[in-house]
């Protein structure tokens, strides 16, 4: 039995000495190589946060104290010493343990993450409900060097820094996002790293202040006990000081004593602290300290090499999406290209290398990256954004009100529309159709496939206004890619099968499954009609009319939540047109979704042929369909 098998609550922890420490470490970075490089998952993040957890947890004492996590992402060591060791290789599977921290799962996650930059904000919350209520106990939130560049981080330093409450702040900075870090607050971090001054100029004034004849020693005395007067001498205009907070750091977060230490000293301070710690992503295993970024989210891997199983498959539609924008951009001096913090993940990381000046990585600043964007776009540039579906929920308002309210002509790169898979709720794209939808001037198009995803790409970036062009996670359908790429009229379906009796439509490539269904329905006499509506916004009005007085039944099929979906806006055209009588189906999500695999996800869901069916059947076009 090894020591992470006796570890059955935190407090555990606190009977082990540092040389037993350090075995637990190897021991707990060994079982999540394992199980990581099996079911995939945050790797780097997490080999990163060992010594610093287990100093988090044996100074603290959760679930009393409050440690509250940044994104989330980096919460396998936290998860292995809160008792949940047994289920940790279910991680990220379906019924699994959540690859975030998750209330239902344990009394040690106090708050739910997945989107990056809430941890100081929801802190100052516990700590100011600590306050009301007369409470005490510590409140900690840990943030990396990445998610501190999110403006959400920023608008609750200002607010905590004011409050004067009890908190602390942990700064992890790894000098990584998912790619290397961005920004001026990066630059400054980098700063502080580096800067030698700090420890030699320490030494030095004591040094001189301990010379000054009779009193010197005296002097030196107090003034190493005013520690935050001295730094003041030492390290002019620490912005976190400025902003309110005493500032503990820079130190070595893989030295377990040290880390133990200042948090001990953050403990008993008043008022907000933060403390600074330096961590290697991917600490502890060669390939992804090596690599970092690949190892930040991976899939199964040989723990031995380090390489990912290849498999062969069509390109994704991202890798389309980015390969298609470059060929566009060689053309077209004006097309600039936006990504906030995820330039891999979203298929730009070849835009940038190819055209550098023309790419902006602006950090976890959604909200910003659109605004900007806007900016560029009356600068007279092309601008195309592209961020995940989720993270465009952040910046709601900046689409309505900078972008659609003016027009901009912005072209919204929607990637990980529908489900993701193992990421889980926080980061399913089921909500972009919704949201999106009701903003005037928003074209919103969304292809069946990787070609036409291309021209879809290609009419947005012709096309006078802002639009939306939303597509998957997975791989594409395999199919040719045209050389020459055309406008999609604006607002047009695509018929892709005759039929009479009912029509089957869907968008984005799950609209493909009704191909599939219309085969079936044949077999049982019913005569389907199939159409990739492509245009969400606008919608092809004169084509939905004639078939739904043609057909009398529509079923309608989208990898999104129904509520405000596609669905949603034929019935609301239905209405408008005054067209009674046509019997409907809508498949989609009715709320959030759990993990697994995307192909599973869409089954359990309805979304699968034989989903289509059981509508078929409920509308009454065929008898009973068999249950499996
Ligand atoms: C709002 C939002 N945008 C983007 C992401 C994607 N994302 C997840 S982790 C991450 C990098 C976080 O870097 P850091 O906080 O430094 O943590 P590290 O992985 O370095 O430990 C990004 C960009 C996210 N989770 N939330
Ligand atoms: C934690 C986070 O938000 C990202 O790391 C996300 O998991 C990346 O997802 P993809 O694997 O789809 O790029
Ligand atoms: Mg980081």
């Amino acid at each position: 039995m090894g020591l992470l098998e006796k570890i059955y609550e935190p407090k555990d922890l606190r009977r082990l000495d540092f040389t037993e420490l350090e075995t637990l470490a190897q021991e707990i970075r060994q079982k999540m190589i394992d199980v990581v490089s099996k079911n995939g998952g945050h790797l780097a993040s997490n080999l990163g946060v060992v010594e610093l957890t287990l100093a988090i947890h044996r100074t603290f004492d959760s679930p009393h104290d409050k440690i509250v996590w940044d994104v989330g992402h980096q919460t396998y060591v936290h998860k292995l010493l809160t008792g949940r060791l047994d289920w940790f290789s279910t991680i990220r599977q379906y019924n699994g343990l959540s690859g975030f921290p998750k209330r239902a799962e344990s009394v040690h996650d106090c708050f739910e993450t997945g989107h990056s930059s809430t941890s100081i904000s929801a802190a100052v919350g516990f700590a100011k409900a600590r306050d009301v209520l007369r409470e005490n106990h510590h409140v900690l939130a840990v943030i990396g060097d990445g998610a501190m560049t999110g403006g959400m981080a920023f608008e609750a330093l200002n607010h905590a820094g004011q409050s004067e409450t009890n908190m602390i702040v942990v700064l992890n900075d790894n000098e990584m996002s998912i790619s290397p870090n961005v920004g001026a607050m990066s630059s400054y971090l980098n700063r502080l790293r580096t800067d030698p001054r700090y420890d030699k100029r320490k030494e030095d004034i004591e040094y001189l202040l301990k010379r000054i004849p009779g009193i010197g020693t005296q002097v030196a005395k107090m003034v190493a006990k005013a520690k935050d007067s001295l730094k003041y001498l030492l390290v002019p205009g620490l912005i976190f000081e400025e902003l309110g907070f005493t500032y503990l750091g820079p130190i070595d977060g893989h030295d377990q004593a040290l880390v133990e230490q200042v948090l001990d000293q953050a403990k008993h301070k008043k008022g907000p602290v933060l403390v600074h710690v330096v961590t290697r992503k991917g600490k502890g295993y060669r390939p992804a300290e090596e690599n970092p970024d690949i190892f930040h989210g991976v899939g199964p891997f040989d723990t031995e090499t380090g390489k990912r199983t290849k498999i062969s498959a069509p390109p994704t539609y991202t890798t389309v999406f980015g390969e298609t924008l470059c060929a566009l951009a060689k053309e077209d001096p004006k097309i600039v290209a936006i990504s906030a913090a995820m330039p891999s993940g979203t298929g730009l990381n070849v835009f940038a290398s190819q055209f550098p000046e023309r790419f902006f990585d602006v950090g976890i600043a959604e909200q910003h990256a659109v605004t900007f964007a806007a900016g560029l776009a009356f600068g007279a540039l092309k601008p195309v954004v592209a961020i995940y579906s989720t993270f465009y929920q952040r910046a709601f308002d900046q689409v309505l009100h900078d972008v659609c309210l003016q027009q901009a002509n912005v072209v919204l790169a929607i990637d990980r529309a529908g489900v993701v898979g193992d990421d889980g709720p926080t980061h399913h794209g089921v909500f972009d159709i919704s949201f999106f939808r009701i903003m005037p001037n928003l074209v919103i198009m969304a292809p069946k496939d990787e070609n036409e995803l291309r021209h879809m790409l290609y009419t947005a970036l012709q096309y006078c206004g802002p639009v939306a062009l939303r597509y998957p996670r997975s791989v594409g359908q395999g199919v040719k890619l045209d050389e020459t790429l055309m406008n999609i009229p604006i607002g047009k379906a695509e018929v892709l099968r005759q039929g009479k009796d009912v029509t089957l439509i869907g968008i984005g490539p799950i609209v493909n499954l009704c191909l599939l269904a219309a085969q079936e329905l044949r077999h049982r006499g019913v005569d389907a009609a199939v159409i990739n509506l492509r245009y969400v916004n606008p919608l092809d009005r004169e084509l939905l009319i004639h078939y739904a007085r043609l057909t009398k039944h529509f079923i309608t099929i989208e990898d999104q939540v129904l509520k405000g979906g596609m669905g949603s806006a034929i019935l609301e055209l239905l209405e408008e047109e005054g067209i009674e009588g046509v019997a409907f189906e809508r498949l989609g999500y009715d709320g959030f979704v759990d993990q697994g695999p995307i192909p599973q996800l869409h089954k359990v869901h309805g979304l699968s042929v034989k989903g289509i069916m059981q509508a078929a059947e409920r509308l009454q076009l065929i008898r009973r369909v068999a249950q499996s």
